[in-house]
């Protein structure tokens, strides 16, 4: 018996059930942005799921925590933006209805939706069961049609335990051929999967479904054994991670297969199934934190099937300071035995800057 064996379980429903609603909205809505204070775009699917996965947490563990990435004030002033998205979460749910019943039933009302919403708002820290919660990670992919995560993790004093990644345009196939979107004309057939992993216990991978959680297989990254015949993915956007100092590392370390650039945390997944093998996120910017709904449960899945993940200071991820990973920069994840060696590159050609 897993050591968390009900967040899991419920973690992976809750998961599943919100992709649903982001799948609606790519699909059936005009995919309607509004601009946030940071103008990064947040769509009615990001609230959509925030609202759907904080109301199964709650409904099965009241007194956690959540950290989650967006709030409802911008919902209370705009009505409109509010209806649309009540419509979607009220008429979303999973096709089997014990599944859905241990998600804890419908919400009551719109301003149930928006209490629930702003649950999110915890500090985070160092202290007692906090789940992060990223509902659309990757919002830029979601809007292109490429790759987008829904993230959920648990932390126990600042440590993660569980970590879930719902990757609705993955391939399926854990061997498929590493691209960074939907190539156009390409249909949702073979695609949706759900990655999750608990500390000291593995990470696995299912295909994603609208009811039970479908059967598992266990997940692991590729053995390197050349390291110059490894290839990387990293972000599409160049504001989010340097390509520039990127495509010198690989260069150090004679690595030739082009990179491949996808949005979200399916670069986390992508490695740990071992469909690419590296993933580097080198600062763009001395000031910006990143936040840690973009990285615990990819962090935890990629070291449970036999990742490390530091830093470009070789620091282990701390999620324990808050809602931002302030005593860390830049992600460098490769398979354990390589990452020394990935590390040292990065160190060498960032040390030149
Ligand atoms: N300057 C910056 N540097 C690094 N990450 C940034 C950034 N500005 C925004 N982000 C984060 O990058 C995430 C997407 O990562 P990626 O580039 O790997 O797809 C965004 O998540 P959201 O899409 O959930 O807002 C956002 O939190
Ligand atoms: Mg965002
Ligand atoms: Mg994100
Ligand atoms: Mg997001």
């Amino acid at each position: 018996m897993s050591s968390y064996a009900k967040e899991l379980e419920i973690a992976q429903l809750a998961v599943q059930r919100a992709s649903i609603l982001t799948k609606r909205v790519f699909h059936e809505k005009a995919k309607g942005t509004v601009s946030k204070d940071d103008k990064s775009p947040v769509t009615i699917g990001d609230f959509g799921a925030q609202a759907l996965i904080i109301s199964a947490l709650k409904a099965n563990f009241p007194d956690d925590e959540i950290v989650a990435e967006e709030e409802a004030a911008q919902l209370r002033e705009d009505e409109n933006l509010r209806h649309t998205i009540w419509d979607l979460v009220s008429t979303t749910q999973l096709s089997d209805p014990e599944a859905e019943g241990m998600l804890g039933g419908a919400i009551d009302d719109e301003e149930a939706m928006l209490t629930l919403i702003d649950y999110g708002n915890s500090k985070g820290g160092a202290k007692g069961r906090i789940w992060a919660i990223d509902p659309i990670d990757g919002t830029k992919g979601f809007l292109r049609g490429g790759q987008y995560a829904v993230c959920l993790a648990l932390m126990v004093d600042g440590d993660v335990k569980v970590g879930v990644l719902g990757c609705p345009n993955l391939p399926i196939d854990d061997s498929a051929p590493l691209t960074g979107g939907m190539e156009s004309g390409q249909t949702d057939e073979g695609r949706g999967v759900l990655f999750s992993a608990v500390l000291g216990e593995g990470a696995t991978s299912r295909a994603l479904t609208t009811g039970e959680l479908a059967r598992q297989k266990d997940i692991s990254m590729r053995a390197i054994t050349n390291i110059a015949s490894a290839t990387f993915c990293e972000s599409v956007e160049a504001g989010h991670s340097s390509h520039g100092d990127q495509a010198e590392i690989a260069k150090l370390l004679g690595i030739t297969n082009p990179s491949v650039r996808m949005d979200s945390q399916a670069k986390y997944a992508s490695i740990a199934r071992g469909a690419g093998d590296i993933y580097l996120r080198l600062p763009v910017s001395e000031t910006y934190q990143e936040k840690i709904w973009d990285h615990a449960a990819g962090d935890l899945i990629v070291r449970e099937a036999g990742g490390a993940v530091t830093d470009i200071h070789g620091k282990r991820l701390d999620f324990s300071i808050g809602r931002t990973l302030s005593n860390n920069k830049g992600v460098v994840a490769a398979p354990a035995a390589a990452h020394p060696e990935v590390l040292k590159a990065v160190q060498e050609v960032l040390s030149k800057k």
